[in-house]
């Protein structure tokens, strides 16, 4: 399948990143703009669309555990994962010159990815969040601020009639974010090409539970390429179960883990039973094709 067809639901506006990431994980299909993941999670949940694209973790902020929230809270499965080169553009309405900006919008990964550039540029600028980067750039072009620019793609800027200031403003030259393709449906595990599995559990009490838990996937031999520890204290998470039930939890620490390995594979299912013995919780959140497609450092988007 090469998304012919297919509707895939990714937050933000054309030009976003997450279109051109849905673009790559399903080159023919139909992205449906939303204007919050939660919408792009509904698409997918009342049929409108047929996948979601989430951006899970960047090159240089680690995981965006915002994103990984919304995964416990849905029960959509990772059916897919795309890491996309992100090469940012600042830009302005066209004949704005450098000297005029004293606003810098975007979404908030690019801000930080592009912040050292943005001091080098000499901009005086106030730095403010929006939600997504090509939103960045509509709302100058639809407003007329002439003393804002936007960092935002240049696909956005072509979309929305804006004029480059600088290009490759990222911070650093190899910035890559991780995207993954939610879907209603797990996909049936492989065996014949490279797979992935990711999973997130959590423990209540006993030690060393963490070097139990990695030990699982050392003694096979299995790749970790993820671990990640989130502190969850005071804050219940709702879990929903098959039956789309919710239910408030409460986790000291949440742990995020990608191995690759597929869940068809014997030592994947041996080492997850390991693990379920000293989780409190654990969800197998997908086991997806792993994206082999090798990018450049200096490449586009
Ligand atoms: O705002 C966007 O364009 C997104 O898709 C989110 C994002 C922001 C910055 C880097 C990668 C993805």
């Amino acid at each position: 399948m090469h998304g012919s067809q297919l509707r895939v639901a990714y937050q933000g506006v054309p030009g976003a990143y997450s279109e051109a990431a849905a673009g790559k994980a399903y080159p023919k299909c139909e992205a449906i703009p939303c204007d919050q993941f939660e919408v792009a999670f509904q698409a997918v949940e009342l049929w409108i669309a047929d996948r979601a694209v989430l951006p899970v973790e960047n090159s240089l902020g680690g995981s965006i555990h915002r994103n990984y929230d919304l995964l416990l809270r849905h029960r959509l499965h990772i059916v897919g994962e795309v890491q996309l080169p992100v090469h940012h553009c600042l830009m302005a309405l066209p004949g704005v010159r450098k000297e005029y900006i004293t606003r810098v919008i975007s979404h908030p990964q690019a801000l930080a990815q592009c912040e050292h550039t943005l001091t080098k540029l000499g901009l005086q600028a106030a730095r403010e969040a929006v939600d997504d980067t090509a939103g960045a750039a509509e709302y100058i072009a639809a407003n007329n601020l002439r003393d804002t620019a936007a960092i935002a793609s240049a696909r956005a800027a072509e979309l929305y009639g804006m004029q480059i200031l600088a290009d490759g403003i990222q911070d650093d030259c190899g910035n890559v974010t991780r995207f993954v393709m939610l879907a209603r449906e797990p996909i049936i595990p492989r065996t014949d090409r490279p797979f992935k599995t990711s999973i997130v559990f959590a423990h209540d009490k006993g030690t060393s539970v963490l070097f139990k838990v990695l030990s699982a996937f050392a003694f096979r031999n299995i790749n970790l390429t993820k671990i990640e520890s989130r502190p969850h204290r005071n804050r219940p998470i709702r879990l929903v179960d098959d039956a789309n039930v919710g239910t408030a939890k409460h986790f000291e620490y949440l742990f995020y883990v990608d191995f690759e390995a597929s869940m068809a594979e014997v030592r994947a299912q041996n080492a997850l039973a390991e693990v379920q013995e000293f989780a409190s919780f654990l969800r197998v959140l997908g086991s997806y094709p792993m994206d082999m497609t090798p990018w450049s450092p200096s490449g586009g988007d």
